[in-house]
């Protein structure tokens, strides 16, 4: 008898490898351990790049960064349970930023979870996982591998995008099937974030209404980043002649010192302007919902919104124009529909939004020159900022409350996509995962100007950015607290506030730890040297910037947004 010849076999681990590289998706994110350690060996093996963090949050956060980055799911790859509900935080992250990601987790036994047995990392994750992010999936066999990763990746880039959890039961990884089989059970996904094209009468309406305009503004928002139609986006705004406002990770869409810029006249047009263009950007808390003292009178601003997600009209006031689509669609329709006639926006308009911004950055500019020490936040930036302006390359993450609320205003951006900050929630922590995902994606340089406090949630990445020798140079701006150093305990008592650190700390210190580079100074000029030096050399190195401790305030810019209490101490 002529014996039948061997069938090779495939396995989940394979097909798993095999369906994430058939679809471009060759770096992942993670924490290594049961039931994924040997997935992350045999990824590395098949020449996948396999990030290995400190904390599945600080992955994860990697991993919504690179979705950002690139258009394509950032793929953070956990343990069970603990490793699982840390990578949901950066999911959740993800989702509310609309940023493509995928968490993949491995899990416990389906029969072992739903009688509660009480498995080593036991729990019904994907239960857990489902209300925190855009799509949730389960596999439980191995022919189905192929499609559910099919399915997560269109998930999570079509859209509005978003965070996917993918389940991977432990058994799965093992299931064994023949080769041929599971080759052609594999997907390469097909256009999965299509054009979405605008209704020529939602276009007509548009322009309708940006023509009746007498003070019309642009916002630009991270959407409009996100999308990378930077041309589109450039001709669109130059073509129309209308003043923008970049919200802050979509600064750099068109360089912050261009002649439309209204970034330093904030105030003055959200009060003042009549009608408003929003291209992906939501009138969320940001824009304090489209109402009250920021805006004009109620009712008397009108909206254009850009969005591909339709839900998001009429959220938080009405639009007059909803242009659903995406935004390279949307804004292209809207140029081609101005036609060649397009009248520029009132004369008088121009000049007070102009007027007003110049004003702003005069006052402003001898601040940013002061030599003080200890520092203030606007000496230590100003420093940074002229670092920026010599090298519009490098990525800008930046965490903090001042550290932030003071960055965000002072560091000009000059090309797309260049500041990562903590988005549409304002989460403390996502400095060190972004860094990382910045230097993997782009191996570009990356400059973490990082609140003491914020750079605490995820410092020991500092680690991992050793371990890789990624091009980092993170920027402690150590004030010994959160928003300041000087609180003191009202009580009385011996314990410091609940918001001051460990006096005269030496993050620097624990780069060294790690073989990294560790500076420490305390005025802008040795600041300007440090992070010239840092950046020149692409070493992964940390500067401690002292910063004087009385120099911030409760909350940065959104102290007002805390509750007050109306009872006198007993
Ligand atoms: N390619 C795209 N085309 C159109 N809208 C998009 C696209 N990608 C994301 N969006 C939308 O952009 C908006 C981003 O808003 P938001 O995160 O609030 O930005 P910002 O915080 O900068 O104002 C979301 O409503 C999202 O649906
Ligand atoms: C996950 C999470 N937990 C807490 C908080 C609340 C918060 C907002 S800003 C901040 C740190 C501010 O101090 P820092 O030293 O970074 O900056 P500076 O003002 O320059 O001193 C905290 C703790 C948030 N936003 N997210
Ligand atoms: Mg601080």
């Amino acid at each position: 008898t002529t014996s039948e010849p061997e069938r090779e076999l495939t396995d989940g681990f394979h097909l798993l490898i095999d369906a994430l590289k058939l679809n471009d998706l060759n770096t992942v994110y993670g924490v290594p351990g049961i039931p994924i350690t040997d997935l992350g060996r045999m990824m590395q093996e098949e020449g996948m790049r396999v990030l290995s963090f400190r904390h599945e949050q600080n992955a994860g956060n990697a991993a919504a960064i690179a979705g950002f980055l690139t258009k394509k799911p950032g793929v953070c790859l956990t343990v069970s349970a603990p490793g699982f509900l840390n990578g949901l935080t950066a999911l959740a992250h993800a989702t509310t930023n609309c940023w493509p990601m995928i968490l993949i987790s491995g899990s416990s036994e389906r029969e072992v979870v739903d009688l509660m047995q009480g498995d080593y990392e036991e729990m019904d994750q994907l239960a857990i996982a489902k209300p925190l992010c855009k799509a949730a999936y389960r596999v439980l066999h191995a022919e189905d591998i192929g499609i559910a990763v099919a399915r997560a990746i269109r998930a999570a880039v079509s859209g509005r995008p978003g965070g996917v959890y993918l389940d991977i039961p432990g058994a799965l990884l093992g299931q064994a099937m023949d080769a041929v089989e599971g080759a052609k059970s594999l997907v390469k996904v097909i256009d999965p974030a299509p054009a979405q094209f605008p209704a020529p009468a939602a276009v007509e309406r548009a322009l309708d209404v940006i023509k009746s305009a007498k003070k019309p503004l642009i916002i630009l928002g991270k959407g409009a980043a996100y999308a990378q139609a930077d041309e589109v986006v450039k001709d669109f705004v130059e073509k129309c002649g209308i003043p923008y406002l970049p919200m802050s990770m979509a600064k750099g869409l068109l360089p912050d010192n261009h002649p439309q810029s209204a970034g330093a006249a904030r105030s003055l047009v959200l009060k003042e302007s009549d009608v408003v263009i929003m291209v992906g950007a939501r009138l969320n808390w940001l824009l304090s919902h489209g109402k009250g003292k920021s805006w004009g009178a109620p009712h008397s601003t009108r909206f254009v919104q850009i969005d591909i997600e339709p839900r998001e009209m009429d959220s938080n006031v009405e639009i007059a124009a909803p242009l659903v689509g995406d935004i390279e669609s949307c804004l292209s329709a809207l140029t081609e529909g101005m036609g060649g006639d397009w009248k520029a926006p009132p004369q008088d308009w121009l000049d007070a939004v102009r007027e007003k911004r110049d004003a702003n950055v005069t006052r402003m500019a001898p601040t940013l020159q002061n030599n003080a020490s200890p520092m203030n936040y606007a000496g230590a930036l100003g420093a940074l900022k002229r670092i920026i302006e010599k090298r519009p390359d490098a990525i800008l993450v930046n965490e903090g409350a001042n550290t932030l609320d003071f960055a965000r205003s002072i560091i000009d951006m000059y090309k797309p996509r260049k500041r990562l900050d903590v988005g549409t929630w304002g989460v403390m922590g996502v400095g060190m995962g972004s860094a990382i995902a910045a230097a993997v994606e782009t191996g570009l340089p990356v400059l973490a100007v990082e609140g003491d406090s914020a750079f605490g949630f995820s410092g020991m990445e500092i680690e991992t950015i050793c371990r890789y020798k990624l091009p980092v140079c993170i920027v402690v701006f150590n004030n010994n607290g959160i928003y300041r150093g000087t609180d003191t305990n009202r009580s009385g008592g011996e314990d410091p506030a609940p918001t001051v650190f460990v006096e005269d700390s030496r993050y620097d210190m624990m780069m060294q730890a790690f073989g990294g580079e560790g500076r420490h100074v305390t005025d802008p000029d040795a600041l300007t040297r440090a992070v010239n030096e840092a950046m020149d050399s692409g070493k992964p190195t940390l500067i401690n910037a002292v910063i004087d401790p009385a120099a911030g305030k409760e909350s940065g810019n959104i102290g007002n947004l805390n509750p007050t209490s109306v009872v006198s101490k007993r």
